[in-house]
């Protein structure tokens, strides 16, 4: 079993390239851990209309714990009920979604190199890089979009807490990883070097 963590900024390309990367490989092999699924749960009794002025680019905002305990279970071979999340309604979704153990998990996030507890468990560490000017944009596009917000209040978001959380939690990640990966989803060469070490890996653990 290979474990990979993919994290950068959002709007990066971190989901582009995991599409990109199990498109190449066998689906019964790849496991997909989305961070985004172990937002913690809303607070009783807020109003939707706060819950979004929330900070979800903090670590206070992610269950650490369930995350963490998850990928230990899937290393160990158990399979998880894997939590889901709205970011419309900013809350954990009654529904869980069953994650058998494969050959390969790919923990994606933007904190996803942020605890150590988290690196130590990761054989491949990736960080996906984009300029923020270029993220920002992708963030608008996808918030007025997907997500039904204005896009003053995207950037003003953006300036006030995704821009200084960047910074302080997600950038300096960057130093842990092995391969820096520009230009996310369109590095066509980069997701080509990762599924030949996938496949290395892979072939090598077969032969044990
Ligand atoms: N290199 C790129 N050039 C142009 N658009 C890109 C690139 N990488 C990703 N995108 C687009 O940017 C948006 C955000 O990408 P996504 O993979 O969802 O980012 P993340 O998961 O890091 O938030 C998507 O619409 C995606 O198609
Ligand atoms: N209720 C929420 C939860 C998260 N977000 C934003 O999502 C971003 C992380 O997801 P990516 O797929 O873009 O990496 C993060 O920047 C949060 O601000 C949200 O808007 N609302």
């Amino acid at each position: 079993m290979i474990v990979i963590g993919i994290a950068g900024g959002t709007g990066s390309g971190k989901t582009t390239v995991v599409r990109k990367i199990m498109e190449q490989l066998p689906a019964n092999q790849v496991s997909i851990i989305p961070q985004d699924s172990y937002y913690k749960r809303a607070p009783e009794g807020v109003a939707l209309s706060e819950l979004r002025k929330m900070n979800y680019d903090h670590p206070d905002a992610f269950d650490w714990d369930l995350l963490e305990q998850q990928i230990k279970e899937l290393k160990e071979g158990r399979a998880i009920e894997q939590p889901t999340y709205s970011v419309p309604i900013c809350d954990r979704l009654p529904e869980t979604i069953h994650v058998e153990p494969t050959n390969v998990i790919i923990i994606e996030g933007i904190m996803a190199l942020y605890r150590k507890e988290m690196r130590d468990m990761m054989d491949l560490r990736i960080y996906v890089d984009a300029d923020s000017d270029e993220r920002l944009i992708r963030v608008i596009e996808r918030d007025v979009v997907e997500r039904g917000r204005t896009a003053r209040v995207v950037m003003d978001r953006y300036l006030k807490v995704l821009k200084p959380m960047h910074r302080e939690f997600i950038e300096p990640t960057k130093e842990f990883a092995h391969l820096i990966i520009p230009q996310g989803g369109e590095n066509v060469r980069a997701v080509e070097i990762m599924k030949v070490y996938i496949e290395k890996i892979l072939r090598e653990q077969a032969k044990k």
